[in-house]
């Protein structure tokens, strides 16, 4: 029988997909720059090594993490009597593997009656992934609210509006310049009223002040511990993955100033600094619980880190 067509392509592609395409620049960087090391080297030697670090490095992995790897890596092929730069490749991807372990990256929000506290700078895409989120947990079956308490910042609240619209959820809000705490309190009050599974709150944005900050967020927790204490909550932080090791000082500031649950890294898609995910991860211990990888609903995705790696390192 006569082969058919050749299958159209599938209209939305898988998840899988979508991931390997969205990590394109920092496959190419981090992947290719390893390979042509890997291939390039006819024994294993200190230069070898300090390839590595540098491609590792370039790619935002972060200096200890790239160093703690490379230490594990050194001391297997000792052991192991590898002798064939070429045979540290698995090695390598496995160690990086490892070294991003921070537990099961739980999700217990989708399940129970929430409440996020979603904090970053401004421009790093905290609105749009709080918009992308809400949507997602809306197609979920969720009741979500959310709260515009980022109220610093000028066309906030009317950015957030729209996503509330685009999702079809609820927004609170008070005026620019009101007391984001006030906000929150609003948020809480509608959240009970209208039996709201998840509450997402757009808050500070701002690190140049951190005591500021600090207060802010302390504030908004006091009132969240206060009014709302049976809801399971947690506190993420948005971060723009081009910005690099940038991103990491602003974690470190939010980890002073919070306890930070998990984190967000956007963008993705933009940039081959996608090692920062690793460098979180090992060096900070905060899971990265969603990473943007482009401009659609469906491109907040769940962070899974073996699908992470799998995505960078298997051609
Ligand atoms: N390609 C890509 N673009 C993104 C991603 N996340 C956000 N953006 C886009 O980046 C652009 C600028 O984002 P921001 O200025 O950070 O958006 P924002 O959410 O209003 O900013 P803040 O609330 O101040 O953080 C927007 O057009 C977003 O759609 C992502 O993961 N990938």
């Amino acid at each position: 029988m006569e082969s058919s067509a050749e299958p159209e392509e599938p209209k939305k592609k898988g998840f899988f997909a979508r991931l390997k395409e969205g990590l394109t620049k920092t496959r190419k960087s981090l992947s290719s720059g390893l390979n042509s090391i890997f291939s390039g080297f006819s024994h294993i030697d200190d230069d070898f090594y300090e390839e590595l670090e540098e491609v590792m490095i370039m790619s935002d992995l972060g200096v200890r993490a790239t160093d703690e790897i490379l230490e594990k890596l050194k001391q297997q092929v000792k052991e192991q009597h590898i002798k064939e730069p070429a045979d540290c490749r698995e090695l390598l991807i496995r160690t990086i593997r490892e070294q991003m372990d921070v537990g099961e990256n739980a999700y217990d929000f989708e399940k129970e009656r929430s409440v996020l506290l979603v904090v970053g700078v401004n421009g790093v895409g905290k609105t749009t992934s709080i918009g992308k989120l809400a949507s997602q947990q809306k197609q979920l079956g969720r009741k979500v609210i959310l709260a515009a308490a980022d109220t610093f910042r000028a066309g906030a609240i009317e950015q957030l509006g729209e996503w509330a619209h685009r999702a079809g959820v609820d927004m609170i809000a008070q005026g620019e310049g009101s007391d984001p705490a006030a906000v929150v309190y609003d948020a809480v009050s509608a959240a009970k009223a209208r039996h709201a599974d998840i509450l997402i709150c757009d808050t500070a944005g701002r690190l140049h002040n951190k005591k500021n900050l600090m207060e802010e967020l302390k504030k908004i927790n006091r009132i969240l511990d206060r009014e709302y204490a049976d809801a399971h909550k947690e506190t993420l932080v948005v971060l723009d993955a081009t910005t690099g090791q940038n991103a990491m000082a602003q974690a470190r500031e939010f980890m002073a100033a919070a306890d930070v649950d998990g984190i967000i890294l956007t963008k993705m898609d933009g940039t081959a600094k996608g090692g920062i995910a690793v460098a979180i991860q090992a060096e900070l211990g905060i899971p990265v619980k969603y990473i943007g990888i482009g401009e659609k609903i469906e491109d907040l995705q769940k962070f899974d880190a073996d699908a992470y790696v799998e995505a960078i390192f298997n051609e």
